[in-house]
């Protein structure tokens, strides 16, 4: 059986990596199937060092292959913020609704034109006793004054994608995933999770 294990908490990745996975016979697994594992704690300066320390966290834990996914929004407006700390925007414990309004807030007089944003997604491979691998992936778009659609999770329904003309939120799941930025990430992954899939499977 072909296997990939997530190293993340969030149902909503959860939920994209088993609708990308799944219909290419791929099981995914997530730290909500093994609750014994600790937190880890995302002390990394990037996105791509955070992912590593999430993969490898998990990778040693379970002595497995795993991926580790850390993500965020990046508004220009801001600065480039939340960025990494996207999760814990609005502060402990994390809150996508609170995180969310504090966004709104931040951004309230901001003209459109003013309002571009990127989501950015590391994702790491850990390999037991290997190097891990990093690839990441953006999405462009801008963030919209209310929130609109009920889809997806986290920021996505104040996150506008100029190319459907839509909120992320609004989008058929397929749809997110053919063009979101941890589908991105995940294409150039593609060539090499094959092989990595197979040394998997072996170990
Ligand atoms: O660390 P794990 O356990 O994976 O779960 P997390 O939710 O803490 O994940 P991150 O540390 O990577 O923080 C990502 C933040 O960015 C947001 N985010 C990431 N991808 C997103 C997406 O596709 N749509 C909307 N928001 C997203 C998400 O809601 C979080 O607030
Ligand atoms: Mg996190």
């Amino acid at each position: 059986m072909k296997e990939v294990i997530i190293a993340t908490k969030n149902p909503g990745k959860a939920r994209e990596f088993e609708q990308i996975f799944t219909p290419r016979g791929i099981v995914v697994k997530t730290l909500l199937d093994f609750p014994e594992i600790p937190d880890v704690e995302e002390t990394g300066t990037t996105f791509e060092e955070n992912a590593i320390l999430k993969a490898e966290a998990v990778s040693r834990a379970l002595n497995k292959m795993v991926i580790g996914d850390d993500s965020g929004l990046m508004v220009d407006a801001l600065e480039r913020r939340p960025g990494i700390y996207s999760a814990r925007y609005a502060g402990e414990p994390k809150n996508d609704q609170a995180n969310t309004n504090k966004l709104l807030n931040e951004l309230t007089g901001i003209p459109d034109a003013r309002r571009s944003a990127r989501f950015y997604c590391a994702l790491a491979v850990a390999v037991p006793n290997q190097k891990p691998i990093t690839v990441s992936g953006t999405c462009e778009g801008r963030i919209l004054e209310e929130q609109r659609g009920s889809n997806g999770f986290g920021y996505d329904p104040v996150f506008y994608v100029p190319e459907k003309g839509l909120a992320m939120a609004e989008l058929s799941s397929d749809e997110k995933n053919n063009i979101s930025h941890r589908a991105n990430a995940l294409k150039k992954l593609e060539v090499i999770l094959d092989s990595i899939l197979e040394s998997a499977e072996q170990s």
